[in-house]
């Protein structure tokens, strides 16, 4: 096998002087698609944000992508977010610009410069979750499912490693909810790796997958019961 994606091993999580998370071994490898599972308050989020850089890890090792988690500086930060999409709940999209300079804001503040090739990493990230004809609307105008697709689609603009997606049904109803599942499926078939935190077990139930679970402060890996 090729070398993880992401590997934690003996990792710990706190939030503040708290244990949220203890002794993580775990290994994500390209082109994997996976499930973060556990009741709310389990450290879904925490494990996330440690992930990203938003919380320290301070005991045991991590890599991700090409950084060691562990001992991260904070300079170093902002380059592991470009080779990581970050999906959140609540889209966090930027109210006062249409959907098109939501995407030209992010990639001017990650290097671009070329206007014709922004342009077109645009329309092809739009493409890429079905919004190709909104991107001149304003986050209010378009739908929950609509705003979390154009999300997706900015996690998408700078090709990244790993894609980490924190609940991103959330906010959707149950219909919404596998049409923003099924644009997932469809990257992660066109080899981008995903991690995604969940509530959802029908989503769980209806697109199978590895699955690891926060409890009692532990994170392990699931075995999916058939039939
Ligand atoms: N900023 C914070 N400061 C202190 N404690 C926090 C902070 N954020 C979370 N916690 C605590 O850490 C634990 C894990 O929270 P976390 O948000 O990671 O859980 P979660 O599984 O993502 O929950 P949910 O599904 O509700 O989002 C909880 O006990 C929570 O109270």
């Amino acid at each position: 096998m090729s070398n993880p994606i992401l590997q934690l091993k003996n990792a710990s999580i706190f939030q503040g002087d708290s244990l949220v998370l203890s002794n993580i071994n775990v290994e994500i490898n390209k082109g994997d698609f996976v499930y973060l599972i556990g009741k709310t308050g389990t450290g879904k989020s925490s494990f996330m944000k440690t992930l990203y850089g938003d919380l320290p890890l301070t005991k045991g090792e991590g890599h991700i992508v090409d950084f060691k988690l562990n001992g991260l500086k904070e300079k170093e930060i902002p380059f592991l977010r470009r080779k990581l999409g970050v999906v959140f709940q609540d889209f966090k999209l930027l109210t006062d610009r249409t959907i098109n300079d939501n995407l030209l804001f992010v990639l001017k503040a990650t290097g671009w410069k070329d206007k014709q090739e922004m342009k077109t990493r645009i329309e092809e990230v739009l493409a890429k979750v079905g919004m190709s004809t909104k991107g001149f609307k304003f986050p209010h105008e378009l739908s929950g499912g609509e705003q979390q697709r154009v999300a997706i689609a900015r996690a998408l603009l700078n090709n990244p490693e790993l894609i980490l997606a924190d609940e991103p049904t959330g906010n959707l109803d149950p219909q919404t909810s596998i049409e923003v599942m099924e644009v997932l499926q469809d990257i992660n078939k066109n080899g981008n790796t995903i991690l995604m935190a969940t509530h959802d077990y029908a989503l769980l139930l209806k697109y199978p997958s590895k699955t690891l679970k926060c409890d009692e402060n532990q994170v392990y890996e699931v075995v999916q019961r058939k039939g």
